[in-house]
């Protein structure tokens, strides 16, 4: 896929494509879009010029995790919850250049959907190995997608089996609810991402009977790959315990043009400052969760980002 830029406007309009910005928590926000541009005409957005200086606050030391972890342990097993995702956010104080960065992510994760966000004061980069939604003519396209190994590590176990089915069978209801008439699911397999593997289902179902591509993406949206199981229950927890605000991490962006639709989880992700970035990562937590390897989960998946950030010679 080519790198493609759009620029974003007011909301009020009908074009073709629109594009979509939804937070983990809050509404998702819907724009106007001009282009596509091609790589060559957007590198002029990827600055940090008048970028506004990020918290330095980070959410959770290695210490701070292992506590927020074993806590959402007990309260899965006494309120007996299926599954909570619990994050923490990084802050690194680098001097990055977002360009080199962004080519070397699209470089580096060929399979990823690579994205930058950059509004007047946020700017967002990732590289997401997690579709929410895809529509075309026929049918919508989404995953399953959960539970983390290295693939020099162990296999995977029971624990991440369980996560994952959990995220399959939650899509498979929401599907249904809306009204699509058959859910197809393949899976599970392994799939590399970047420095880690997950399971992942594949589901194709027919287009719901109500409500277009912008309302399922949204009753999707937060897939217990991300948030948890029962919902409302792991939103509690995850505010109670995180100790930051996700803000556009684990929500989704997206275009929907008149004849199709793609929306994507913004994961493996991070928020670009002037002289720091923020890294995030989280992982499924389950009354068989260990603290230390769901600490070590994170870190991997980190990974993704910062072997990217390592070998921008600019930041050195
Ligand atoms: C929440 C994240 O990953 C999700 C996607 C794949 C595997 C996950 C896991 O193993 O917990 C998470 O559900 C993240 O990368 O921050």
């Amino acid at each position: 896929m080519p790198i493609q830029g759009w620029e974003l406007s007011g909301s009020d309009s009908n074009s073709n494509p629109r594009i979509v910005v939804a937070p983990f928590k809050g509404e998702p926000k819907e724009y106007q879009a001009s282009g596509p541009f091609d790589f060559e005409s957007c590198k002029r957005w990827l600055d940090k010029n008048e970028l506004s200086e990020l918290d330095v606050h980070s959410s959770a030391d290695k210490n701070r995790h292992l506590r927020n972890v074993a806590q959402v342990v007990d309260e899965i097993k006494a309120k007996d919850l299926r599954k909570v995702v619990i994050a923490r956010r990084e802050v690194l104080e680098i001097d990055i250049n977002p360009l080199t960065v962004f080519e070397q992510l699209c470089d580096s994760y060929p399979d990823a959907v690579v994205h930058a966000h950059r509004s007047k004061d946020s700017f967002w980069m990732g590289a997401t190995p997690e579709t929410l939604l895809t529509t075309d003519e026929h049918a919508v396209y989404t995953m399953a997608l959960a539970g983390t190994r290295k693939p020099d590590g162990p296999e995977f176990s029971l624990k991440e089996v369980d996560e994952q089915a959990a995220v399959t069978e939650s899509i498979r209801e929401t599907l249904l609810n809306l009204g699509a008439g058959k859910v197809g699911c393949r899976g599970p397999e392994a799939i590399q991402a970047g420095p880690v593997e997950h399971l992942i289902t594949r589901i194709e179902s027919s287009k719901p009977s109500t409500g277009n591509p912008q309302d399922w993406a949204a009753a999707l949206h937060p897939t217990p790959a991300v948030c948890g199981m029962p919902r409302g229950e792991a939103l509690g927890i995850i505010d109670e315990v995180e100790g930051f605000n996700r803000s556009l991490y684990a929500g989704y962006f997206g275009w929907v043009s008149d004849e199709n639709s793609g929306f994507y989880v913004n994961l493996r992700c991070m928020q670009v400052g002037q002289k720091r970035v923020a890294l995030y990562a989280g992982g499924g937590i389950t009354a068989k969760s260990d603290p230390e390897s769901e600490w070590d989960e994170t870190v991997n998946k980190l990974h993704t980002l910062k072997a990217v950030i390592s070998s921008d010679k600019t930041s050195e």
